[in-house]
């Protein structure tokens, strides 16, 4: 495994690129700092304020999207797929379980992948791993491989194009907040705003770290910690009580119900071992925090093709051990953290209009993760109406699309 470290502000910065011309970089985050910021501070609280409801369990979280957002798809055609798919699903899940579901998208500034390898290699010829198009081009040529901070710059203008359409999407249908992983800090600290409330990272309403980056003296943890924004944290399967108690305190001192999101990405087969003790030490210790589940990142196989796919029975699975864990431990179980598009992909396998494995190259257009198609998605609010619903009428009443 080949983390790229570079100091940023002292404290060790994971996964960040190399870009070739530091002053070419420099030149562009000082333009990004001059521009308007992407999102209002207001509006970050007002997520934060809904997320302390979720803590509560008075209200549950979708948040969802493409693994990675490119430049070639960002547009009106993607953006509704996506909005209209996470709205659909939060109305199903909604009128089961009778409570609010906040709807939070992977979008607007989801263009930035941390990798296993930092590079990657073919018939012989090793080039730097596609970083997600904030950094580089997924061609394997060493010109898209080469990172490129002009790059910044284009995602920057997508994601204020992409957030202008999700405003006139949400005037009729209610709000919707963005969030992307915090991973590129220059681009984000460019995009940080000194407001008369306190410092605000204005790239997007939530931000979060994510497993390879979520280290406690890490310079991502130390940009989280200086943000009033609502922040999430992926824990995976090796995360341990003490690592979790540490990013409390580091992320949430003041024990602000909202400001802390934990999700949870086991794995099928561990989320029933590995989770229970997390949840019970973090509620013995009184922090209320949103905890969500991530039901993609531990359940990643290799199809026969060779293809990066996902079983949606994995991904059912382990939103149920998920639901087990919290309903056993008396804790509420949050929400999901989902990669899925609006359109008709074929990358996971599985689901009520099946795709089967030798279906994966009919249609396979993520630049990086497996993401849940339309239909796969519906599968997974259905299922999750019937594990929220209230009375056993709402349960039947979505079990014909589970069948
Ligand atoms: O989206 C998450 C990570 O970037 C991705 O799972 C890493 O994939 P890799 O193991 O192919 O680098
Ligand atoms: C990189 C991701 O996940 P994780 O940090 O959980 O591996 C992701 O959400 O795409
Ligand atoms: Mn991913």
């Amino acid at each position: 495994m080949t983390n790229h470290t570079a100091a940023v502000t002292g404290a060790p910065a994971a996964q960040q690129p190399e870009w070739p011309d530091p002053d070419a970089l420099r030149a562009v985050a000082d333009d990004l700092s001059g521009r308007p910021a992407l999102v209002r501070a207001e509006d970050c609280d007002r997520l934060r304020e809904q997320l302390a409801a979720v803590a509560r369990g008075e209200a549950l979280l979708l948040q969802g999207g493409d693994c990675a957002e490119t430049l070639a798809e960002a547009g009106p055609a993607t953006t509704s797929g996506k909005y209209r798919t996470l709205a659909l699903m939060a109305a199903v899940i909604s009128e089961a379980a009778d409570l609010p579901v906040v709807r939070l998208g992977r979008i607007a500034g989801q263009f930035a992948k941390p990798r296993s390898s930092g590079t990657e290699t073919r018939d012989g010829v090793e080039l730097p791993s596609y970083r997600g198009d904030m950094v580089n081009g997924p061609a394997f040529t060493a010109a898209d491989r080469t990172p490129d901070p002009d790059r910044l710059r284009q995602v920057y203008r997508a994601s204020a194009d992409t957030l202008a359409q999700l405003g006139e999407l949400s005037v009729q249908g209610g709000e919707f907040w963005t969030s992307h992983e915090a991973l590129v800090l220059e681009y984000e600290r460019a995009l940080t705003r000194e407001t008369p409330a306190g410092r605000y990272a204005l790239s997007g309403h939530l931000l979060w770290i994510g497993e390879r980056t979520r280290q406690l003296d890490g310079a991502h943890v130390e940009f989280a910690s200086q943000v009033r924004n609502p922040v999430a944290v992926k824990l995976g399967p090796t995360s341990t009580t003490d690592d979790a108690l540490r990013l409390i305190d580091r992320l949430d001192p003041d024990r602000e119900p909202g400001r802390l999101t934990f999700i949870s990405r086991m794995g099928a087969r561990a989320v029933r071992d590995t989770l229970p003790d997390l949840v019970a030490k973090v509620a013995a210790s009184g922090a209320e925090v949103v905890w969500i589940c991530d039901p993609m990142h531990g359940n990643t196989v290799s199809s026969p093709s060779g293809h990066k796919t996902r079983r949606l029975d994995d991904v059912l699975d382990e939103i149920r051990g998920f639901l087990e864990v919290h309903r056993s431990l008396g804790t509420h179980p949050g929400g999901v953290h989902l990669e899925l598009t609006g359109d008709h992909v074929t990358e996971c396998v599985g689901g009520t209009y099946e795709i089967r494995p030798e279906d994966l190259p009919t249609r396979y257009e993520t630049t990086c993760d497996p993401r849940l198609n339309l239909g796969q998605a519906l599968d997974v609010a259905f299922e999750l109406a019937a594990m929220y619903a209230v009375s056993p009428l709402a349960a039947r009443g979505t079990s014909w699309a589970t069948a």
